[in-house]
């Protein structure tokens, strides 16, 4: 069943076309992160399915009702902004049961819940009656979480709810949410310009680009075969490369490549990433290597082929390359190429 039907969505901001035509079906049970780049409109979107603001035109529904005419607290929905915005005067337990009405229960019935949603966030039960001050960001971001989940809402929007967190906490955290969003079933919209968070985290990537959904499908799917290059761009990086499509392939400095979707022939600007590439020392090979990272766990090379061509390529990180070592460069795979643009 479709949890969100969103159709024709459109919002500007004076002069500003903000949201352009935007339609998205998230079916219930599932995630969608909302991937794009900064003021493209993600959060924007989030508060028009959340009645914060009014949409200048389209339709959104919850459960197959449209819901211009309801107010934000009768759309069972729950919103984790990206800082968590926790009462700082109220303890932890207190913080997410002021999610649960004093209809909803027992206060028996009430402290028994958010027991079972600290245990849900994976945050150890003693913090209950700590107050937001006393907890690291990622614990603040799954207290928002568990509050945001206490009334089991129909929908749960996170606006980049992990941005403000350094590298380690943050794939914590994300884990935490992924693992309680899950168990709970709940239908999720997830808005992020991290790509590996969208991939991650999604059943489905949903990318917005000049005020419209651009395509929505499976990561996997998604980042073997962006519609254009804004979108393979959007979901990592790459080096583009001039060639010329033809039947299939496509020539350009690195040879004749296979291509992963249909290219029209002529003019092409192919997409080659990182890992595509591979790398291997060899006194005699066609590349130098002009400049080396290394990241722990791989090394990210940029090499220079004969004709100047500089690409960025993913190498072994147990091989120690030096700056102006020899090396060839073969493509693994097919790419991505599409119709030049004039
Ligand atoms: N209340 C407002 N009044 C005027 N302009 C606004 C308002 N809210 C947002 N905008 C503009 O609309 C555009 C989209 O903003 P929005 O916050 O939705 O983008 P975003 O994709 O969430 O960005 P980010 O990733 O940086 O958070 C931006 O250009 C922003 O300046």
């Amino acid at each position: 069943m479709t949890a969100l039907s969103v159709r024709d969505l459109h919002k500007s901001y004076g002069r500003a076309r903000v949201l352009d035509g935007v339609s998205l079906d998230v079916a219930e049970g599932t995630t969608t992160a909302i991937l794009g780049a900064s003021g493209c409109g993600k959060t924007t979107l989030l508060r028009l399915i959340a009645g914060f603001d009014r949409a200048d035109g389209g339709t959104i529904a919850l459960a197959g009702r449209v819901v211009s005419a309801v107010p934000p607290e009768k759309r069972s929905i729950g919103y984790v902004a990206q800082e968590g915005a926790l009462f700082p005067h109220l303890t932890v337990q207190a913080n997410i049961a002021f999610g649960l009405s004093r209809a909803a229960g027992t206060r028996a019935e009430r402290r028994h819940r958010v027991a079972e949603l600290l245990d849900l966030v994976r945050l150890d039960a003693s913090l209950a009656r700590r107050h937001p001050h006393e907890l690291s960001g990622g614990q603040q971001q799954r207290v928002a979480l568990a509050r945001a989940l206490a009334r089991r809402p129909a929908l749960v929007l996170l606006d980049e709810p992990f941005s403000s967190l350094d590298t380690a906490l943050r794939s914590a955290t994300r884990t935490a949410v992924a693992e309680a969003l899950r168990a709970e079933r709940v239908t999720t919209l997830l808005v992020t310009h991290d790509q590996a968070e969208a991939l991650s985290l999604s059943d489905e990537v949903a990318v917005l680009t000049r005020g419209r959904f651009t395509q929505v499908a499976p990561a996997r799917e998604i980042y073997a075969a962006p519609v254009d290059l804004d979108t393979a761009r959007l979901l990592g990086p790459g080096t583009t490369l001039p060639g010329k499509a033809d039947a299939g392939a496509v020539s350009c400095t690195l040879g004749t490549l296979r291509v992963a979707q249909p290219c029209p022939d002529g003019d092409a600007t192919v997409f080659v990433r990182p890992e595509q590439l591979r790398v291997t020392p060899a006194a005699g090979g066609n590349a130098v290597v002009r400049a080396s990272g290394f990241l722990g766990a791989d090394t990210v090379l940029t090499v220079e082929l004969p004709d100047g061509t500089l690409l960025d390529a993913r190498a072994d990180a147990t091989v120690a390359y030096t700056t102006g070592e020899r090396v060839t460069v073969d493509v693994v795979g097919a790419v991505n190429a599409y119709a030049a643009r004039t």
